[in-house]
């Protein structure tokens, strides 16, 4: 697929398969490019050429987090549920457990520290047990007990057979990762992985 924004080519040409039960990464400096493939593989930016396909649900967590300030975290997770089609929020609230977040169900987003909020826009991405992930950035300002505690999710979403696309400018853990690209000068490029020590 290729994307330009004016005469600025961003993506020249990449092309990317997931099958189930995968984990990957995409790196790249700032400004490679990373938000705006997400963008085309979530459907919020068409891109001037080239299609995506998926099939099954797909959970997508931007960069920029989709919260209303005004809306509680528990108001949140109804809209979403109504927006999915839930009939309950069981597996909602299991993520709102696991990433140890449940104390503030009924604080307003606006309150909420930059890490929480990050919590809930994860959580707004998973909680309809989507197939296909594609996770933005999904760590940014997570402590370290968290940050380890994300990896734990993706790697069970990716033992359940899930497929799991993290985009980040940081290529940290990358042992946790079954294939890792970089993304340069609008092209994918796969990343030898370092087996485990
Ligand atoms: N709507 C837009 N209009 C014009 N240029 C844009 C637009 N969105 C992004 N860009 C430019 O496209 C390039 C890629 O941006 P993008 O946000 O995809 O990069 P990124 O790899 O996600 O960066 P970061 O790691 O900083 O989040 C940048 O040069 C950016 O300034």
């Amino acid at each position: 697929m290729r994307h330009a924004y004016g005469h600025r080519d961003v993506l020249c040409g990449v092309s990317l398969d997931l099958g189930p039960g995968i984990l990957v990464g995409i790196v790249g400096e700032n400004g490679a490019g990373k938000t705006t493939l997400l963008k085309i593989l979530s459907g919020e930016l068409i891109a001037d050429a080239g299609t995506v396909r998926h099939r099954g649900r797909f959970g997508y967590c931007p960069q920029a987090t989709v919260l209303n300030d005004a809306l509680t975290v528990r108001q949140h997770l109804e809209y979403f549920k109504v927006a999915y089609g839930l009939r309950d929020l069981r597996h909602a609230e299991g993520l709102m457990e696991e990433l140890h977040y449940g104390e503030y169900v009924d604080e307003r987003a606006g309150v909420l520290s930059g890490g929480t909020r990050q919590k809930l826009n994860l959580t707004l991405a998973l909680m309809h047990e989507p197939q296909f992930l594609l996770l933005d950035e999904p760590y940014q300002g997570f402590d370290w007990e968290t940050y380890q505690r994300f990896w734990d999710l993706a790697t069970r979403l990716r033992a359940d057979g899930r497929s799991v696309l993290v985009v980040s400018h940081l290529a940290y853990d990358t042992v946790r990762l079954d294939r890792m690209w970089r993304l340069d000068s609008g092209l994918l490029q796969e990343e030898t992985m370092e087996p485990p020590a």
